[in-house]
């Protein structure tokens, strides 16, 4: 006789013994262990907010106008993404972001470099600029741990490690990483969607869970960038890789250089806010992605809200 979990909570446990000569009272505690495996415990909403707030924590990006717009910066246990087109400064961004994670609040970062575009003298310069202190330079680089990937099965692997590694408690001399950087998805995606889209887009949901799980059960900022495309109807410049991915960051901010702040050349960009579960979107702020590292610019120089 097979009875599946709920059946056998809800028969009748005499008729159950009867027909199986099992002894009631084992069957009774059976019952009970049953119940208090699978049952669900209703939780309150206070509980589940306080849970939150004690889980959450906000990173600072090392930008006033960039934290501003993401509502004071990134927040653990949620994808954000950085989006635009080639040059706009994503990687200046992500850059900038591990070395303010890195300096600023001294925790540890991964950075997951799939375009070759990381460069360690780069990351220095932006340490030099926060600090003349030679070993706070050094401390602030070893806390970025880099690792290069050039196809989605490499960076499902590094994923899978941290994830192990911190479920083993075994960091080496790393200690938790609070700050996760995907520099990009769509590197490692977009080649995948051509010919067999099917495991194109498996191994694309495969990437998506592994980040959101990390941000989740390891309480850290996830921050990935991703390319543009243009829509057909409108011709606006929309983030790549389609409506499945869209789902994916909680976060979404469009980097663009714009005429009056100089074109490409110059290191002045207009981000804008174009999802968010907590601003509205459709603010813009000025940032300048440039030699400071700072990131600092004037606030928002155009309409809010939607
Ligand atoms: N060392 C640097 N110091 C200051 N600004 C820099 C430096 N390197 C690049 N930039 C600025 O960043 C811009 C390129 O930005 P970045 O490489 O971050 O773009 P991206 O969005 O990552 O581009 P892609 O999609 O092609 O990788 C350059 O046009 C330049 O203005």
């Amino acid at each position: 006789m097979f009875l599946a979990v709920v059946e056998l909570v809800a028969s009748d446990l005499e008729e159950v013994a009867r027909k199986c000569s099992l002894s009631y009272k084992a069957l009774v505690a059976l019952r009970r262990v049953l119940l208090a495996q699978f049952s669900a415990f209703p939780v309150n909403g206070a509980d589940l907010y306080e849970d939150l707030k004690n889980s959450t924590a906000i990173l600072s990006t090392g930008s006033k106008s960039l934290d501003k717009l993401l509502d004071s910066g990134l927040y653990t246990g949620e994808v954000t993404e950085l989006t635009g087109g080639p040059g706009s400064g994503k990687t200046q961004l992500c850059l900038s972001i591990a070395m303010s994670v890195s300096h600023g609040l001294q925790q540890n970062v991964l950075y997951i470099d799939s375009t070759g575009a990381f460069t360690a003298s780069r990351l220095l310069q932006l340490a030099q600029t926060r600090t003349e202190d030679e070993e706070e330079q050094v401390s602030a680089l070893q806390r970025i741990q880099v690792a290069r990937v050039f196809d989605i099965y490499k960076m499902l692997d590094v994923l899978q490690e941290l994830r192990c590694s911190v479920s083993q408690q075994v960091m080496s001399n790393f200690g938790p990483v609070k700050a996760l950087v995907v520099d990009s998805v769509s590197a490692v995606i977009y080649p995948l969607l051509g010919g067999r889209q099917v495991e194109g887009l498996a191994l694309m949901m495969q990437l998506a869970r592994d980040l959101k799980t990390l941000a989740r059960e390891l309480s850290m900022a996830v921050v990935v960038t991703n390319h543009v495309t243009r829509d057909g109807s409108s011709g606006h410049l929309k983030p790549a890789l389609g409506r499945s991915w869209s789902f994916v960051p909680s976060t979404r901010v469009l980097l663009e250089s714009r005429e009056g702040t100089g074109g490409k050349a110059s290191t002045n960009r207009v981000a804008s806010l174009i999802k968010s579960p907590r601003q509205p979107t459709g603010i813009q702020v000025e940032l300048d992605i440039g030699s400071s590292g700072e990131l600092e610019k004037k606030p928002a120089a155009s309409g809010e809200g939607c």
